[in-house]
């Protein structure tokens, strides 16, 4: 591919590879009446006083918010704990814990009695309000639904590119043509700072160790392992609140798009020649001895951003609930975050169902499909991860495979593989429609395409496919099926350049060839296309036609007309 030799010069030998403060009995009906403030923090001496004008989001923040009450609050406790036990063991989130006392994952559990003591219909009207604003936080997708996440932070020391409030939209084109699917949608969080889902959760990170920073807990970096996309957005968020922030990439396994985010961002990458999953073994080990605060998604406080991705659908389909959501799954940390962000949309009253879900990994690398097959009763067995072009989920032993198992027994869920054939074919369609996915919302499509062929998804049901990152930092793979250039790999879609000769009559001839291609999809529209070479000039005769009245009329008499006139009118 084409790296240039700054990376594979570098002695990295980082070759990429192909309200809280209204008391529930003054309930108000609009969110801006909600104030959110926090002692913990003095006001910075450039921010605004009763006596200076605010003079930027966050002064103007701190302006208004000048009552301050939590009603709200959360905390660690162990993934999954009976409810009746998990009074026993605890953490306040200021706490710096990533596992619980017996070595399971732990959860964020938020106060659900507090959050009750409002309607459903209140939460709703709160989130509404805050979007398409820049009021800070609120401008962020995540932070709009502040109380649900991260309840006791100041505001002032929330890191945020104002994340979320991605794109929700109707495939038709590919729904119709390749499914059959009259209502398939696709939540693109790849539409997002970094490029990727992966900013919704590490806003909530890092702003939780700026405030533990702030606090003098010892906190020097943050780091994670990661195949792309984590340390994109770790590195991204570190940089802007001026953290240092350390990353683990298992050399010659991520994309270039991918190595160079951190590189640019100022992290210190390291490249280390294991797989993902040796290099999350390492950072685990690293972090239990620094002071390293771990960002990968073991870390539960991930989730709590990643799930406002779930609450954002059903937002966004005015709270009406899909049939099918379908996420690409690795370290299986999203699938539990997107169940828990429509639980929780539940329990408080916003919708009164939930979607089901679907868990789509590569074939070769599908841990979490072999344990549903074995229909999820045998251990949980582990795989060496073999290579794949959805490299951000090449990984054999994902860490929230627990969370992962319970999101799908609760919302009745399936899991689906995808060989890369499957992958890359389903990724070349889409993309064919407009759409320039990554192969992990190819993964996710192919696993669509089986559970329709076996009439388990209708052709009416509305489903949502989460593309988990932006296809432009995945353009080798692309460039790769596009030369048919795959080893063992069918590119059927394949749709190479051509190589033309700069002169006029090359050029005609290949378009002409082209025109009469694709005269095939106008089956109704017969054009006799002759091209004069002396004078250059098209000349059209229109003989069947059966178009719209214009288009006749334009077409009905011989008409000469320069190159750029025809393609521009009639084609
Ligand atoms: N696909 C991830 C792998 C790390 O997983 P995480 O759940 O800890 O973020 C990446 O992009 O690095």
């Amino acid at each position: 591919m084409a790296s240039s030799s700054l990376f594979q010069s570098s002695p990295l030998s980082l070759k990429p590879q192909n309200p809280t403060s209204l008391h529930p009995s003054t309930k108000p009906h609009f969110a801006t009446t909600i104030k959110c403030v926090s002692t913990s923090t003095p006001p910075s001496s450039s921010s605004s006083s009763s006596d200076h004008p605010p003079h930027n989001i966050r002064d103007e923040a701190r302006r208004h918010n000048t009552t301050h009450s939590h009603h709200f609050s959360a905390r660690y406790v162990p993934f999954n704990a009976d409810p009746s036990s998990s009074a026993a063991e605890s953490y306040s989130l200021d706490e710096i814990v990533y596992r619980s006392n017996s070595g399971g994952l732990l959860d964020v559990q938020h106060d659900m009695a507090a959050l009750k003591n409002y309607d459903g219909k209140y939460w709703r009207d709160l989130f509404d309000s805050r979007i398409g604003k820049t009021t800070w936080p609120y401008g962020s997708g995540v932070w709009s639904k502040k109380e649900w996440v991260l309840p006791e932070i100041d505001s002032d020391d929330i890191v945020s590119a104002f994340e979320g409030n991605s794109n929700l939209f109707w495939a038709e084109r590919y729904g119709k043509q390749f499914l059959s699917m009259n209502d398939l949608w696709v939540k693109h969080c790849g539409i997002s700072h970094t490029g990727s889902f992966k900013d919704l959760g590490m806003t909530v990170l890092v702003s939780q160790v700026n405030r533990l920073r702030k606090m003098n807990r010892p906190v020097v970096g943050v780091g994670c392992a990661s195949t792309g996309d984590t340390s994109a957005a770790l590195s991204a968020y570190c940089a802007a609140a001026g953290i240092p922030s350390i990353v683990f990439l298992p050399a010659n396994r991520i994309s270039l798009a991918q190595l160079v985010q951190p590189i640019a961002n100022g992290a210190f990458v390291l490249s280390i020649d294991t797989d993902f999953d040796g290099c999350m073994q390492l950072i685990r080990e690293v972090t239990a001895e620094l002071p390293i605060y771990l960002a990968n998604s073991l870390n539960s406080l991930r989730l709590e951003g990643q799930k406002t991705a779930a609450i954002e659908i059903l937002q966004q389909f005015d709270w009406e609930v899909p049939d099918w959501v379908i996420v690409p799954g690795g370290n299986l940390g999203n699938i539990y975050a997107f169940y828990k962000g429509f639980h929780m949309c539940k329990e408080l009253g916003l919708v009164d169902k939930i979607p089901r879900l679907v868990c789509a990994q590569a074939a070769n690398a599908n841990p979490l499909y072999l344990h549903y097959k074995a229909g999820w009763d045998q251990e949980f067995k582990p795989v060496k991860a073999n290579t794949t072009f959805a490299s951000a989920i090449q990984i054999g032993d994902p860490v929230s495979i627990d969370r992962a198992v319970y999101a799908l027994k609760k919302s009745n869920g399936i899991v689906e593989e995808a060989s890369e054939q499957e992958l890359m074919d389903a990724m070349a369609q889409a993309d064919s429609t407009g759409m320039f996915i990554c192969p992990h919302t190819g993964v996710a499509l192919a696993a669509l395409i089986k559970l329709r062929n076996q009439g388990i998804i209708g052709t009416n049901d509305r489903t949502v496919v989460v593309s988990t990152a932006h296809g432009l930092k995945f353009t080798q793979s692309k460039i790769d099926y596009h030369s048919n250039d795959i080893k063992d790999l069918a590119c059927k879609y394949a749709n190479p350049p051509m190589q033309v000769k700069a002169d006029f009559g090359s050029v005609m001839d290949v378009l002409k060839k082209y025109l009469l291609s694709k005269r095939a999809h106008y089956p109704a529209l017969q054009i006799n296309v002759s091209i004069v070479q002396e004078t250059k000039f098209l000349v059209l005769n229109a003989l069947e036609l059966d178009v719209h009245p214009s288009f006749v009329h334009q077409l009905s008499r011989p008409i000469s007309l320069s190159p750029n006139k025809v393609f521009n009118e009639s084609i």
